[in-house]
């Protein structure tokens, strides 16, 4: 796999026709991101509409329920026959492992591949001061989403989200064949927005990363294409 197809581009729109329109304007681009807002948005049509061009799906879904709901929607949502799919690992062990089991049998219901289920350990958008003050947890922040990756792991999923700060640490724990995926990536020339634990693309898949999920320095740039080429043209200058 190249530098370029590690990098997921989430369609952080309102609409269907908002999506193609990135789509069709980011050809080059082979990963996309589902979340929240479209798919509430749109429903599952707009995994039809990626499918049918061949491009890879990330479902980021962010479920965070108790352990029977939790294993519903898994279960649903691995009968859509994406690639990558999201739980809070706050959801517990039990959760996790429902989950896990879930997504198989959803697939082999549906006769299609199982979607690598991966858990957030930490929002990238949460800072070590968040956690401490809000949140109240006790553990100093590389710690505490180490914790929610191994029971991730031990649990049966595939991998982990986390931001680029704390990948190396957490692939060193977790050994080369746990997933990890990275949202929080900024190139240095991009706006950090909401995102309080960055790093730059080449950083974060040098630090072990195997996915960068980048989309406003990209999306939100003037000339979307320009800023998509320039991503992949550092990337290669340092792979
Ligand atoms: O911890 C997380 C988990 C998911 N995300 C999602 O990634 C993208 C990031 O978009 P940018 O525009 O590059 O900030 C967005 O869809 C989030 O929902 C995350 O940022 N952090």
């Amino acid at each position: 796999m190249n530098a370029q197809e590690q990098i997921i581009l989430p369609l952080d729109v309102a609409d269907e026709q908002a999506a193609i329109a990135l789509i069709e304007q980011l050809e080059s681009v082979t990963f996309f991101k589902v979340g929240l807002e479209l798919f509430t948005s749109t429903g599952p049509k707009i995994l039809e509409v990626l499918k049918s061009r061949q491009k890879r799906i990330f479902l980021d879904l962010k479920f965070h329920d108790i352990p029977n709901t939790v294993a519903g929607a898994c279960r649903a949502a691995a009968r859509y026959g994406v690639d990558l799919l999201t739980l809070h690992a706050t959801c517990g062990k039990e959760a996790l492992k429902a989950a896990a089991e879930a997504v198989q049998a959803g697939a082999a219901d549906a006769g299609v591949k199982p979607p690598k289920l991966i858990a957030i350990t930490l929002l990238t958008s949460l800072s070590s001061r968040q956690l401490a003050f809000e949140l109240k947890i006790p553990l100093e922040l590389p710690e505490y989403t180490l914790e929610m990756a191994l029971m991730a792991q031990e649990m049966g999923l595939d991998g982990a989200v986390c931001s680029p700060v704390e990948v190396a640490q957490l692939r060193q724990s977790c050994g080369d064949d746990f997933l990890l995926v990275c949202p929080g990536v900024r190139p240095t020339w991009a706006q950090k927005g909401d995102q309080a634990r960055s790093l730059t693309p080449a950083q974060a898949l040098a630090a072990g990363a195997n996915y960068l999920v980048i989309g406003r320095p990209i999306t939100a740039a003037a000339d979307p294409e320009l800023a998509w080429k320039r991503i992949c043209e550092e990337l290669v200058a340092v792979t």
